[in-house]
């Protein structure tokens, strides 16, 4: 199989042509009742397939949170198998938020689950958690490279909790933070010197203030930056160029809850999407001209 264009690259022109607005599948419990749905296996189909629908046509990325497709086992995983293919094919990069993590041998598992053309749930991107060490996650980083897809590792966390280990600091000095940040930066030094955004990214809170500065984290890794938070967390559109500074075009920025919330109509939803997005883009474009 022809191998995919770099994540990077596809990432930042879709970004360039949709806005950088990611949105998320999360379909809590809470959300399935509010539609009136019920919470078994046709409301998830409906809820998951409806999401698809309304905005898998014009935003950059789609996150499915796949903790919410796994606790209905394996017809579960059937629903979260059909909406990557569903919204992959109508031209959604897909980032499959799975925040997997584990020894080598183990991560090569995982890596092939999600990153590899072959499996049945193959994504552009998925979510990885590097707290068993950045190298754990080497067979995930070098299939990415291989297949064209991408990988985010989690940095600065977007709850509160997070900074107990991520803003850690070691015996050079660094935080733990800065650390997967500086990994992340060389991880797409070459993607970089050819003038393309990277492939592996990272993820950032936009909930953070200053906190990200006070983790002493360079936010800058030549890659994209997932920033969750916005809406059901407390963050909104402007706090981005405070969290990011010069970093923030480079920002995907997560939205779930903030827009699921007006469904099931699939106008309300991609009015509330396109809301988002127009605040990311103001707040974007305020903060300054693009360096070149
Ligand atoms: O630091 C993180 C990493 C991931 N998430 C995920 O993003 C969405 C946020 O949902 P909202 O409804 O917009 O709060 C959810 O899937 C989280 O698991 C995060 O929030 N923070």
């Amino acid at each position: 199989m022809t191998p995919l264009e770099p994540f990077g690259a596809r990432l930042r022109r879709a970004m360039d042509e949709r806005g950088p607005l990611c949105v998320g599948i999360d379909p809590h419990a809470s959300l399935l009742a509010d539609w009136g749905l019920s919470d078994d296996i046709a409301g998830l189909e409906r809820f998951t397939h409806t999401v698809v629908e309304a905005l898998a046509d014009r935003v950059a990325v789609l996150k499915p949170q796949s903790a919410f497709f796994e606790r209905f086992g394996s017809r579960g995983i059937a629903v979260l198998e059909r909406a990557v293919a569903d919204a992959r094919a109508a031209g959604a990069l897909v980032l499959m938020d799975a925040k997997r993590g584990d020894i080598g041998s183990t991560m090569a598992a995982y890596a092939a689950t999600y990153l590899a053309p072959s499996s049945p749930l193959f994504s552009d991107a998925v979510t990885v958690s590097p707290y068993l060490g950045y190298g754990s996650l080497r067979p995930a980083l070098d299939l990415a490279r291989e297949s064209g897809t991408g990988v985010f590792v989690l940095a600065l966390t977007s709850n509160p909790e997070g900074a107990e280990v991520q803003h850690a600091v070691r015996a050079d000095g660094a935080t733990v933070a800065a650390t997967m940040l500086d990994h992340l930066r060389a991880e797409n030094a070459a993607e970089a010197a050819a003038g393309a955004m990277g492939s592996y990214g990272a993820v950032v809170g936009a909930t953070l203030g200053g906190s990200a500065g006070a983790a002493g984290a360079e936010l800058s890794i030549d890659g994209p930056l997932l920033a969750p938070g916005i809406g059901a967390q407390g963050a909104t559109a402007a706090d981005l160029p405070k969290v990011f500074g010069a970093a923030v075009r480079d920002v995907v920025p997560n939205v779930s809850r903030g827009v699921l919330r007006h469904g099931p109509d699939v106008a309300a939803l991609r009015e509330s999407a396109a809301r988002f997005a127009g605040e990311v883009q103001e707040a974007v474009t305020a903060s300054g001209p693009a360096a070149h």
